[in-house]
């Protein structure tokens, strides 16, 4: 990341060399104008991906903490400890999570075996080949989510996920058994993380 943003600083400062006197148009340009000496290529970088990384996570982040701690409170006045039906009842949670499982998940992809000759799309998978599917490539193809790297949990608002271009747990038959179990382990970790644990 670092890299690509000293890229776009050095093509900005070749392009103020030709543009002098220009008025700053953002972020860039007002670093870049900085005559002190003090901000090296580094720190401009540096201070443009703390501008990026808030940008990106801040807002999923609070919508969790506000839905998990509005839970807590409820719990804590009524006295008693989670069950399932609040899992359920966390859905803005239960979107951040879907969407993690679309962008990092640990499965990439499942292995099959041939049996037969298969045709799919015109492509011919002889007898006893074997076959890896790729779910990353799936799940990061722009054509089936829009900004595909943009960790944006709000797309799985009232959105359909029983279709072949979501399938972190695999599907069919060997579909993962451990689905539910592995989606409340990470509700219960999400709903410990932002209500008791402090960032600093
Ligand atoms: C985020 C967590 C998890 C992910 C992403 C995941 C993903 C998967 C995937 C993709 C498969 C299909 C493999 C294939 O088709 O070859 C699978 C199978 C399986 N998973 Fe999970 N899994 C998770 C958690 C769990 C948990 C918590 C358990 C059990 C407690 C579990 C038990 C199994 C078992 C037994 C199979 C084999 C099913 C079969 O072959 O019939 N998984 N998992």
């Amino acid at each position: 990341m670092v890299k690509l943003v000293q890229k776009i600083i050095q093509a900005r400062k070749k392009k103020s060399d030709i543009i002098s006197n220009k008025v700053p148009k953002d972020v860039v340009d007002v670093l870049l104008s900085d005559t002190s000496e003090k901000l090296t290529d580094n720190l401009i970088a540096d201070n443009m991906i703390h501008m990026m990384i808030p940008g990106e996570d801040s807002e999923p982040l609070l919508m969790t903490i506000a839905e998990n701690t509005k839970l807590k409170t409820q719990k804590d006045e009524l006295g008693e400890p989670l069950c399932w039906s609040d899992y359920l009842s966390l859905p803005f949670t239960q979107n951040v999570i879907t969407e993690t499982l679309r962008m990092g998940n640990i499965i990439t992809g499942v292995m099959r075996k041939a049996m037969k000759d298969v045709e799919i799309k015109g492509y011919l998978i002889p007898k006893g080949w074997c076959v890896f599917t790729y779910f990353r490539s799936v799940h990061l193809d722009q054509n089936n989510y829009d900004w595909p790297y943009h960790f944006n949990p709000w797309r799985w608002q009232d959105k359909d996920m029983s279709s072949c271009n979501f399938t972190p747990f695999g599907g069919g038959q060997r579909l993962c058994p451990g689905l539910d179990l592995a989606r409340l382990e990470a509700s219960i970790f999400l709903h410990y993380f932002v209500t008791q644990f402090r960032y600093n």
